[in-house]
């Protein structure tokens, strides 16, 4: 298996710069997801990884093959990869095994071999009782899996996908997650997936590459990104919590307690060092900062509260138990993470 190598890739619309020098190195065999919001260029790079794009700067290798520089451009069918769109692409006037088969047929491949590999690839998303149906006789989750088995039967080392999961509903994501990644776990393939759903991101990823604007803000574990987010817009991006103001600390740097409550407690907003205090980081009880309970929002298995604190900073805590809003209450930061500020 080979690695995937992005090397200072751009593109450029016009005077539109969609990507801005993104650099990649992927490990064979690694789940990668492209996270960004709307326009931010992932679909973009995605489409110059297929190759239905050319790029503007940089180049694109998979192991010692070149894929695309400036002056080079290897056609999508020479690349090996598969990729699978949130429409699913199915042709409606085949049944369920044609359309597995048909990118196998199109390389001349018949007979046994061409049934054998139309069966394997059914069996790896769970279809085979389904090979005789007509797509439209199956719900969109199974439609997905269709497209799925149709971009792995040609054994591509990369698949890429694209928000696949943006036309199901909430309940089918989760299992749909689950067939990604068994799917994942099955074939050994590297998988480029582009989302703007961090939480999606999050929970299939290996690692991450955050984009924004057409530039690469960090690439990083989903750990690490929770944990250590770069910037601003990051900590936002992310994960639920709230970025205090404070008078102290260097980007890149943990708060502990004691220097965290000093600086919180001297703040009231005239702090330019922003930093990020996670739910779990906020413990309520007798003693700390003091703090008004604006919302309660009841989440199962805890209470998710919005807390004002005096100098009007807004505060996100967890609570096992309801308190009513308006409550006056003290919150003890226990952690918190310096960020690098937003232009
Ligand atoms: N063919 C094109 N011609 C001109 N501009 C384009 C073209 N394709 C994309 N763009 C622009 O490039 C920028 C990045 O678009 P891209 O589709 O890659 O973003 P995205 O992050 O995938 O967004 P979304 O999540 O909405 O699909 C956008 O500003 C878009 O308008």
């Amino acid at each position: 298996m080979e690695g995937l190598s992005i090397e200072g890739v751009g593109k450029r619309f016009g005077d539109q710069h969609a990507v801005r020098s993104l650099s990649l190195e992927i490990e064979p065999g690694e789940f990668v997801a492209l996270l960004g919001p709307s326009g931010c260029g992932k679909t973009t790079m995605l489409r110059m990884l297929a190759g239905f794009e050319r790029v503007s700067a940089g180049r694109i290798a998979l192991g010692g093959r070149l894929w695309a520089d400036t002056t080079h451009h290897l056609p999508p069918e020479q690349r090996n990869m598969g990729m699978v769109f949130q429409s699913y692409a199915l042709w409606p006037h085949m049944n369920v095994a044609d359309n597995v088969g048909y990118p196998v047929k199109l390389r001349g491949i018949g007979g046994n071999d061409y049934r054998r590999r139309v069966r394997e690839a059914l069996a790896l998303v769970r279809l085979e009782a389904y090979a005789e149906r007509s797509p439209q006789e199956l719900s969109g989750g199974q439609r997905q899996r269709v497209a799925l088995a149709r971009c792995l039967v040609t054994s591509p080392s990369v698949v890429l996908l694209d928000e696949p999961l943006a036309n199901l509903d909430r309940h089918l994501r989760a299992s749909m997650e689950e067939c990604f990644r068994d799917f994942h776990h099955r074939t050994g393939a590297t998988l480029v997936y582009v989302t703007h759903d961090q939480s999606e991101a999050m929970s299939l990823a290996d690692r991450i590459a955050v984009m924004k604007a057409g530039e690469l803000v960090q690439w990083a574990t989903p750990e690490t990104l929770y944990r250590q987010p770069r910037s601003e817009w990051l900590a936002g991006f992310i994960g639920d919590g709230s970025v205090l103001s404070l008078p102290g600390g260097t980007p890149g740097q943990v708060l502990a307690t004691d220097m965290l409550m000093s600086l919180a407690s001297q703040a009231s907003g005239a702090g330019h060092q922003p930093v990020l205090v996670r739910p779990e980081h906020v413990q309520l009880g007798e003693q700390g900062l003091n703090a008004r309970v604006e919302r309660s929002i009841f989440r199962g298995e805890r209470y998710e509260l919005s807390l004002r604190l005096a100098d009007l900073t807004p505060l996100v805590a967890y609570s096992p138990r309801a308190i009513a809003e308006g409550s006056e209450v003290k919150a003890m930061l226990t952690q918190g993470w310096c960020l690098e500020a937003d232009a």
